[in-house]
């Protein structure tokens, strides 16, 4: 075979592997030997060369019997000698690993925030387990678990717990490459490499590190090559007993259009949630957060009872809980008045309406059938199918559990039912939720999804 038959199969090539493929693993090959059998292609790395004897050996030596010649094997070696008869003589390409010489502080890492610490993170029954856990990885020394996958709902301290386990390793062992970003980051920097045919060193750089941080892992859900590239990542990390550390909005099993592989790999290290917060933590973090702004705010007077009343009334999260406050304080700082109920009253009325914003039943159906792939009208309709009844009893149950309807209410909201039978579907439920343990993750993604 000539070089311009290889020209040909690689036309062919395209075809079967797809064109990102074909440019980020076909393209680099440059045809080295084909003798006795065996066609030898030089790559410019080793893992290059593994990883095309993995993926895409067999696609070769098929495609050049298709052509006329025959191979038993198909080689790829590292500087191999291009063979005479190529029209343009082959460089060697290949190039020593630099991914480890890039220093720690230019990894290609989000910026840490400086008060994402352990000390400013307020422990409570809700975050006890996912704090315990960071810690645990914190503390660096053998890795136990692996990866640690931490979730739960918006503004309830993932990435805060990220950070702070960033800040403690780099203080105790400030050599330690650890890299943390967010997925999105993540995809960016791949279809970047992607485009710069930078490929090979960004597998190279996303492998040279200690411990790898990356938030909001739902982002890469159907995004298929950020997926994969994510999968092969994390497991050469895992291979090398490298430590990392996820987070999402939901549980790896719920991550929709995430592929089976990987929520499966997720899975094996530990997984934990950050449940809502409770009146206690709620309130223990703005007494913090107070502290912390008595030191820029000095003179201001907070009057006894405000902070009880906005972790009464302020509940979906802690962002709008911290951004509640720092409102507060600036305003009564700008007017020099004291914080009084009627001030955070006054001042904080939207985000204190928005917080009281109730729950309608039609929501609850809605996002229900949605769950479960369902139609509404079926929600509200006769069918007594398995795959619609059990849902439909999921609504009522969620409808009366986070509205204050009554029976008889509940029950005209789906379709003129009887009081009877919302009580029958409720119970059924709550019998279900004990032995059911994936009923009882759905009721708490949807709990999750509807409370925000
Ligand atoms: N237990 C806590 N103690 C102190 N501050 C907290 C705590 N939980 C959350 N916060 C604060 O709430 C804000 C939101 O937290 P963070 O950004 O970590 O949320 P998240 O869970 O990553 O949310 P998202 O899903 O939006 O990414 C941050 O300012 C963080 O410091």
């Amino acid at each position: 075979m000539t070089n311009e038959t290889w020209g040909q199969v690689r036309e062919e090539l395209i075809k079967r592997v797809g064109k990102n493929n074909y440019v980020t693993w076909i393209e680099p090959l440059k045809l080295a030997l084909l003798n006795n059998g065996v066609a030898r292609f030089e790559v410019p790395t080793i893992f290059f060369g593994d990883w095309v004897q993995r993926n895409y050996a067999d696609h070769i030596r098929s495609q050049l019997a298709s052509a006329g010649s025959p191979v038993e094997r198909v080689e790829f070696a590292v500087g191999a000698p291009s063979m005479a008869t190529a029209p343009a003589p082959v460089k060697a390409t290949a190039k020593p690993s630099r991914a480890r010489s890039v220093p720690v502080e230019d990894l290609p890492g989000a910026p840490l925030d400086a008060r994402f610490t352990f000390d400013s993170f307020v422990v409570g029954k809700p975050n006890e387990l996912a704090h315990a856990a960071a810690r645990r990885v914190a503390e660096g020394g053998p890795v136990t678990f692996n990866p640690l996958f931490l979730y739960g709902g918006v503004g309830l301290g993932k990435t805060h717990l990220m950070h702070a386990i960033a800040h403690e390793l780099h203080t105790r062992s400030p050599d330690l490459r650890v890299l943390y970003l967010s997925a999105e980051q993540f995809m960016y920097r791949f279809v970047q490499a992607l485009r710069e045919r930078q490929v090979m060193d960004f597998k190279e750089l996303f492998r040279s590190v200690d411990v790898l941080m990356v938030d909001d892992v739902q982002f890469i859900a159907g995004k298929d090559s950020t997926q994969e590239e994510f999968f092969h990542t994390f497991n050469a990390l895992v291979d090398q007993n490298k430590q990392i550390v996820i987070s999402a909005d939901r549980a790896p099993g719920e991550i929709k259009d995430l592929e089976e592989r990987i929520k499966s790999r997720l899975q094996c290290g530990l997984v934990v949630d950050l449940h809502p917060t409770d009146y206690e933590l709620r309130l223990g973090i703005l007494q913090q957060k107070v502290d912390y702004y008595r030191s820029q705010y000095r003179g201001l007077v907070l009057a006894d009872g405000v902070l009880e009343f906005l972790a009464h009334r302020i509940t979906s999260n802690v962002r709008i809980l911290e951004g509640a406050l720092t409102r507060l304080f600036a305003f009564a700082s700008l007017v020099g008045r004291e914080i009084t109920l009627e001030l955070a009253q006054d001042c904080l009325a939207d985000i204190l309406r928005s917080s009281d914003r109730k729950l309608s039943i039609e929501e609850i159906q809605r996002k229900v059938a949605e769950h479960y792939n369902i139609r509404l009208s079926d929600m509200i309709g006769p069918k007594r199918l398995r795959n619609i009844a059990r849902p439909r009893q999921v609504a009522m149950y969620l409808s009366k559990q986070l509205t204050p309807r009554s029976l008889p209410e509940i029950g005209r909201r789906f379709g003129g039912r009887d009081h009877t039978t919302i009580m029958h579907g409720v119970r059924k439920i709550e019998e279900l939720m004990a032995t059911d343990s994936q009923l009882s993750d759905d009721l708490q993604l949807l709990r999750r999804l509807l409370q925000g």
